[in-house]
């Protein structure tokens, strides 16, 4: 009898059509955060956060996300303290969520999903020439994560949701000139910190995690305008876009500290 190939590589996630685990690593992301595992480090400073809502550039669909982007010419929008040992420059940011409630954010807290988590993404501009030099490197980038839970509506978000429909297919972008990020920040200073990996292509090992212990709250309507979003371009035939987060990956040898007791 002829064996049916097995076509189905159980490895690849169906979103990325890339490798689930990548070869050797050792520092993948995301991982779950057992908050009792987690070791309070007092020499950790407060993370300082300071944009300047004027370097907004624009609001596009890469068919991973949607994600906000900034002007990073120069250092006015930028993070310095917290574990890091040089300041990072604001990028971009998105999201990640799922097609329901019950899951959606990438990183987990005593294995507790949140319906969507956002991502501050910084790189290190005084050791590093750009971004795409940063990605490559073991302290390269610095990214700031946020937990989602449902709630209250949340007007700094509103105007994101707003933009949502002209940004609903892949690489399609929207000039957005005026937004703070900082509004989309809990102002608790508490957070947890490791050492992670990208968590879509390219997966390189060069992100300190800084993953903030309170979450923001959206309403309903707001999640559901992220789920209107497409993986597909116009034209396609269409895939809503949800659940765009990666599987949790190995601790491995590393620890996750605490800012706080
Ligand atoms: C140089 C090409 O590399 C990139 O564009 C990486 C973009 C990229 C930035 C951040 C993340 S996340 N979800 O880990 O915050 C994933 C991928
Ligand atoms: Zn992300």
């Amino acid at each position: 009898a002829c064996s049916r190939k097995n076509t189905r590589n159980a490895s690849l996630h169906p979103l990325w059509q890339s490798p689930l685990t990548i070869p050797g690593g050792t520092r993948q992301s995301p991982i779950n955060i057992q908050w009792r595992d987690s070791v309070y480090d007092p020499f950790l400073k407060p993370l300082k956060i300071s944009y300047d809502p004027t370097t907004c550039l624009h609001i596009w669909n890469n068919g991973y996300s949607f994600l906000v982007e900034f002007d990073d010419s120069t250092d006015r929008s930028i993070i310095v303290g917290g574990p890091l040992e040089n300041q990072y420059r604001l990028k971009q940011f998105h999201f990640h969520w799922g097609a329901i409630n019950d899951w959606g954010s990438e990183h987990t807290v005593d294995s507790k999903f949140y319906p969507a988590e956002l991502h501050l993404v910084h790189w290190n501009a005084v050791e590093y020439p750009n971004f795409e030099e940063a990605v490559m490197e073991g302290n390269g980038l610095a990214v700031i994560g946020v937990f989602l839970k449902l709630g209250a509506r949340h007007e700094g978000l509103q105007t994101l949701v707003d933009a949502l429909p002209a940004v609903r297919h892949k690489d399609t972008v929207i000039e957005f000139d005026v937004f703070d990020p900082s509004c989309l920040i809990p102002s608790c200073p508490d957070y947890w910190t490791y050492a992670g990996s990208l968590t879509t292509p390219p997966l390189t090992e060069s992100v300190t995690w800084i993953i903030k212990k309170k979450p923001i709250e959206v309403d309903e309507d707001q999640l559901e305008a992220f789920r209107t979003l497409l993986f597909t371009s116009d034209g396609e035939e269409e895939r809503r876009m949800v659940d765009n987060f990666r599987p949790l990956q190995p601790l491995m040898n590393r620890t996750v500290r605490s800012s706080f007791h």
